[in-house]
């Protein structure tokens, strides 16, 4: 029956308490059930174990009759000497192994159930008892092939509590048979000196024994019964009586060295110990065979007739198995020293008894069988002694010798106390021993009859959960496998253990037709108790009700919770089919977005393209304002420039006219005043002579150019003189120029000469205005300073002879305009005029003397570079033009 520790679907903190609660009330009963069941005693279990023949030619005295019986018969009887005493004894043990039986099977009957005992924290004795060479240290260890109890127990112990071992040095001995609790961080000190002492080489350990590992490899099962809940460890003694000391064969140090005998003590408990024997913790059962053999080496053997390797002393090997509960986590093992349960199982390889006569041993061999033998007779009292004072419990008990002999005082507390002892009785079927084997026989019998108290520790109730470790070990595996199926958050999981429970250990296993039926049957007994008190506890009685009651409510809400969830499937699939719809719409739009995305994005591409564009339209279209902006000004300011010509050239008409008028009025005047007086014929011969000068200003139209610039208002005026009075003189014309015609007029006595200029200036009419303008010769020097390579003013000079003979000369100023056509015009905006008077007047003299003042001069100059010029029209002219006047421009325009 598997144990039970199950995870309830659901147990409440509340009710986890209650039961708790009723845990604790019922302890008390259980521990008075467990006094009750404490007082039971069992006898001493003896098991008889018949060697095999040493050799085919020897005969046997012992016939096993049944399991339990075995017949021992005399020398003479198996001899056939009628002569003799002849006589079978019957003898009946516990059990009786024939001699084919194997070392598994001893091993099973008698050993496994120590082990057992052991594993529930409860002491045991196995000793062996017989004679030299009847096979007690075969039983006991075996060899590499057939192994013993001893290996044998390691190894079944080892696979049971492998899973739940405690670290080492989390158990420490106390060195007065007890123990006390490390901490974690103390025990892992602990471990880390012991590696330094390893690598100093303090601790010499050797590779792993062939000859150990192959003992150590079994194939036990495991037992069950043990408590999960609990942390384990094992420790090893291994000490020797001989000649009545005691010896510690593992005590550390030179295998040679001498030994100190120890004392044997009684702890608080009432155990006994060997004081200051050096216990150690084993972990596997490869370094507990390691100890064994090291104590082995140094086990005194005695050589005997009887038997080649005698053991000369008894040896025990003590197994303890310490244990305590875990936390209440099931995870460290819980602080406190009061826990403790310790189970020991006491293997004794007792010497071989024999008689001197037989060994013929004399000297120091004498006096250790003597000690052998005295040990043994004190055991044998002990044990008699024991049983009679069981047997006549009414009688004076007789005082027990136990500390006669190291043996019995080792063993006291086994006897005395509590715990399980068994013997058994190795016999050499030979007839040669069959009187020491009948001393065995009948002390074996007798022993048999000896009660030992049954121990029962009591485990005290600290209220843990039963079923703690497992449930915390199965909980970190299922969080290990969540965290490898990748949920990190079961990490912060915690375990709660008050989930878990169990009604008790694993059911016992039992054979009614066994040796062992009786106290099997009490065990289940106990077991069953133990199971009902804790299902009372648990509740579990009425757990089927509530169970049943809470199963019709799951019902009732299961099938309500079906309606609803038919409804809400239903829902679900109309929601699911809308979903879809929309689902279906959303990539209906979705797909004419992108459509209309993918639109705007050529609508995009194309406002950036037409928007570089403008940009560049822009552009030109700014270059041209400019160009448009610039070309205005300029002609405003061209227009500006003619608007003003105009307005001078209007004045100057104005002018003219009014000159003319006047003159009229004057002719008109005097030819009233002619006509009126004799004055008549003076006047026409002066109109003859002004005739005359007419006709000589004809004939010099033949003459340079430069000439016909000195054209004056005289000119002008005798011209209208002889032609018309009322004569509008034709310098008006000078607006052909604007038209660009091109064209020369010798009519009206006026001439013209070639030019471009769009305004030109009528001299004859523009002379007047400027006349009160006059500025210095000086002046015009000044501008040949102004007029470098790149001059823009321009000179026109002009020279006319008045009426008194006078020569006025009159110099025009102006700048260079370009025109649209490319080339250039010039603009007269100033006028000077330099009269030199003649030195006799008269009306006949129209020019200026060659030789006139330092002006005269320079006009002459100027008037000789400008013959040599007829037209400007580029700057680049007039820049050629520069050459010959010193700087000057002078540009010869429309005369
Ligand atoms: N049941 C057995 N089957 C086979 N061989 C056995 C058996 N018992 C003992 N022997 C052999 O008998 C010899 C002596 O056995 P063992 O040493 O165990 O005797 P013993 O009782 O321990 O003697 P002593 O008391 O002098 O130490 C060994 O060689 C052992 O192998």
């Amino acid at each position: 029956m598997k144990p039970t520790a199950k995870t309830p679907m659901k147990v409440t903190k509340s009710l986890y308490q209650r039961e708790l609660r009723t845990q604790s009330s019922s302890s008390s009963e259980q521990a008075e059930e467990a006094n009750v069941v404490a007082k039971a005693k069992d006898p001493v279990h003896v098991f008889c174990r018949i060697r095999p023949l040493p050799s085919d030619g020897d005969l046997s005295c012992v016939r096993v009759r049944n399991s339990t019986t075995v017949i021992l018969a005399t020398p003479e009887q198996v001899l056939g000497n009628k002569q003799g005493a002849q006589k079978e004894t019957q003898y009946i043990f516990r059990h009786v192994f024939e001699p084919q039986t194997s070392q598994q099977d001893i091993f099973s009957a008698m050993a496994q159930p120590l082990v057992k005992n052991l594993i529930k924290g409860r002491n045991s004795l196995l000793f062996t008892y017989g004679v030299t060479g009847s096979g007690k240290t075969y039983t006991m260890t075996g060899d590499t092939r057939h192994r013993g109890i001893m290996p044998r127990c390691l190894d079944v112990l080892f696979r049971t509590i492998s899973d739940y071992q405690a670290k080492k040095y989390v158990f420490k001995p106390d060195r007065l048979n007890g123990f006390e609790i490390l901490s974690e961080a103390d025990a892992l000190l602990e471990r880390q000196h012991e590696m330094n002492q390893r690598f100093k080489g303090a601790l010499k350990r050797k590779d792993s024994d062939p000859e150990i590992a192959s003992q150590a490899s079994c194939d036990l099962t495991p037992l069950r019964g043990i408590d999960e809940d609990n942390m384990y460890a094992v420790f090893v003694t291994y000490i020797e009586v001989y000649n009545n000391s005691v010896y510690d064969l593992l005590e550390e140090g030179n295998i040679q060295k001498t030994l100190q005998s120890k004392i044997i003590r009684e702890d608080a408990n009432h155990n006994m110990f060997v004081h200051g024997v050096t216990e150690i913790e084993i972990k596997s059962v490869e370094e507990a065979i390691e100890a064994f053999q090291t104590g082995q080496k140094r086990k005194r053997m005695g050589h005997t007739v009887l038997n080649a390797e005698s053991s000369r002393s008894h040896s025990v090997f003590n197994i303890r198995l310490v244990q305590a509960p875990t936390d209440s986590q099931g995870e460290q093992v819980l602080q406190d020293k009061r826990t403790i349960t310790i189970g020991q199982l006491s293997l004794v390889d007792l010497a071989g008894s024999e008689r001197s006569s037989r060994t013929k041993n004399t000297g120091l061999r004498l006096r250790e069988a003597g000690n052998i033998n005295n040990s043994l007779m004190t055991l044998r009292t002990c044990l008699e002694y024991l049983r009679e004072n069981q047997q006549q419990a009414n009688a004076a008990p007789k005082k027990i010798p136990y500390r006669d002999s190291k043996v019995t005082h080792l063993f006291k507390n086994y006897f005395d106390g509590e715990g399980q002892v068994s013997m058994i009785v190795c016999i050499n079927p030979r007839a040669e021993d069959h009187d020491e084997n009948a001393q065995v026989m009948k002390f074996a019998e007798m022993t048999q009859e000896v009660q030992i108290a049954r121990a029962t520790p009591i485990k005290a109730d600290l209220g843990l959960t039963p079923g703690r470790r497992k449930a915390n070990k199965m909980f970190k595996i299922a969080v290990n496998n969540l965290n490898e199926l990748g949920h990190s958050e079961a990490k912060k999981l915690d375990v709660d253990i008050g989930l878990v429970y169990t009604l008790g250990p694993d059911f016992p296993q039992y054979k009614i037709d066994s040796p062992q039926a009786e106290s099997a049957i009490q065990e289940l007994m106990q077991y069953l108790l133990l199971r009902i008190e804790k299902g009372k506890e648990l509740g579990l009685f009425t757990i089927g009700d509530r169970f049943r009651l809470h199963l019709m409510q799951m019902e009732k809400e299961n099938l309500s919770l079906r309606c609803e969830l038919a409804s809400l499937k239903a829902v679900y699939k109309q929601e699911r089919d809308r979903s879809s719809a929309l689902e279906n719409k959303i990539r209906v739009h979705e797909s004419s977005i992108d459509v209309l995305n993918n639109k705007v994005k050529n609508r995009e591409r194309q406002i950036d393209d037409l928007t570089r564009q403008l940009r560049g339209q822009q552009t030109l279209l700014d270059k041209k304002e400019q160009e448009k902006e610039h070309q205005k000004k300029k002609f405003d300011s061209k227009l500006a420039v003619e608007m003003d010509k105009r307005n001078r050239l209007h004045e100057l008409k104005h002018a003219k006219l009014q000159d003319k008028i006047r003159v009229k009025d004057e002719k008109l005047r005097l030819l009233s005043n002619i006509i009126q007086s004799d004055e008549l014929p003076k006047r026409l011969r002066r109109s003859q002579s002004l005739d005359n000068l007419s006709e000589a200003n004809n004939s010099k139209e033949q003459r340079p150019a430069i000439e016909s610039v000195q054209i004056t208002p005289a000119t002008t005026e005798m011209a209208t003189t002889r032609n018309d009075l009322y004569f509008t003189p034709r310098v008006g014309r000078g607006m052909a120029a604007a038209n660009k015609r091109h064209r020369r007029s010798r009519s009206t006595g006026e001439k013209w000469i070639e030019h471009r200029a769009p305004n030109p200036v009528p001299l004859g009419t523009v002379l007047q205005p400027y006349l009160k303008n006059r500025k210095s010769v000086t002046k015009l020097t000044d501008m040949k300073d102004l007029t470098g390579q790149r001059a823009n003013k321009y000179l026109l000079v002009s020279q006319e002879a008045d009426t008194d003979g006078d020569v006025e000369t009159k110099l025009f100023k102006g700048n260079i305009i370009p025109t649209c056509g490319g080339g250039a015009q010039v603009v007269f905006d100033d006028v000077e005029c330099l009269k030199q008077k003649s030195p006799v007047p008269s009306p006949n003299r129209k020019r200026p003397s060659a030789g006139g003042n330092g002006a005269s001069s320079h006009m002459n100059t100027a008037l000789a570079a400008l013959s040599t010029i007829n037209t400007i029209n580029t700057i680049e002219l007039a820049s050629r033009c520069n050459v010959g006047i010193e700087g000057h421009i002078v540009k010869r325009t429309k005369i």
